[in-house]
């Protein structure tokens, strides 16, 4: 049997497994490679928001990757919740030494409105992170967050690309999920541009759709694909998996992952 591609996800634990690394893993699963996981934080959390979080020592993010990477290796990366400068920097220290195409979700809030990145980590993230991504894809409050530009409609994802690649991925995708109308993002390297649209889900459940986008083009990513074809493919993913998302618990319930493989 040959091995699935390798994909590895550093992020926070979601304890209700709809986002972070749980939905991360599952995304992987889902498209047909090998999850692998480096914790960052531990989130204490549920369809209701966030009860609390902690994080890693710095030492623990490292040695988790260390392992992964030196043993088994990794064909993509993916990084969700980092809570801290001292997190964002070792990570960003650490994706330094590695070749493989990197997926930055730089995620600030959740979906409740609960912060899950320290104030005082911004400029770590536009300074040290975004520079290594390969592709960074940040929503419309993370792009107000990083860049002070606020995006009220779809004629507005180009200039937010523009002053998110001003700090360095390789790529961009804005995701235009908070808009109304379409689903609409845009991708974007500065030369080339692709604007991916699909019918918005009247659905609430849609707690997870930022992780699970980016874990799968993470995921399509290690399988070989290009760029706009990673990113084509998981917009199509995550689409299935909003109109899918379910209720669980008493407030907003998952993305379901599991959409394509068929259900008991
Ligand atoms: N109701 C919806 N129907 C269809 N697609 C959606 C819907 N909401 C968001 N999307 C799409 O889901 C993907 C994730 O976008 P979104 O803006 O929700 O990211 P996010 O805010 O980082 O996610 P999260 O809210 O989980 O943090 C994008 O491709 C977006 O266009
Ligand atoms: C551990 C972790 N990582 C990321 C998110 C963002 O996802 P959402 O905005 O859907 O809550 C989250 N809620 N928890």
């Amino acid at each position: 049997m040959t091995a699935p591609p390798r994909v590895l996800t550093v992020a926070g634990s979601d304890s209700g497994g709809g986002a972070g690394i749980q939905a991360d893993l599952k995304t992987m699963l889902a498209l047909g490679t090998h999850g692998m996981s480096v914790v960052t934080a531990v989130t204490a959390q549920n369809s209701l928001g966030v009860q609390g979080f902690w994080e890693l020592p710095g030492e623990a993010v490292r040695a988790q990757y260390r392992s992964v990477v030196d043993d088994i290796g990794v064909r993509a990366v993916k990084t969700g919740m980092l809570a801290s400068a001292e997190l964002v920097e070792t990570v960003a220290e650490l994706l330094a030494g590695t070749d493989a195409p990197t997926v930055v979700d730089p995620v600030g809030v959740s979906k409740h409105g609960d912060s899950l990145l320290a104030a005082s980590a911004l400029d770590s993230v536009r300074t040290k992170l975004l520079p290594r991504a390969t592709v960074a894809t940040p929503n419309l409050d993370e792009v107000a967050q990083l860049t002070g530009v606020h995006v009220e409609s779809e004629d507005g994802l180009r200039r937010a690309a523009d002053a998110v690649l001003a700090y360095g991925p390789r790529w961009v995708l804005i995701k235009g999920g908070h808009l109304r109308g379409d689903a609409v993002d845009l991708l974007t390297d500065g030369s080339e541009e692709h604007v991916l649209r699909a019918p918005r889900h009247d659905n609430r459940h849609t707690h997870g759709t930022g992780c699970t986008l980016a874990s799968a083009i993470a995921a399509q990513l290690a399988k070989g694909q290009s760029v706009p074809e990673a990113v084509a493919a998981a917009k199509e993913y995550v689409t299935g998996a909003i109109a899918a998302g379910f209720a669980l618990g008493g407030g907003i319930g998952p993305v379901d992952h599991g959409w394509r493989l068929g259900g008991a």
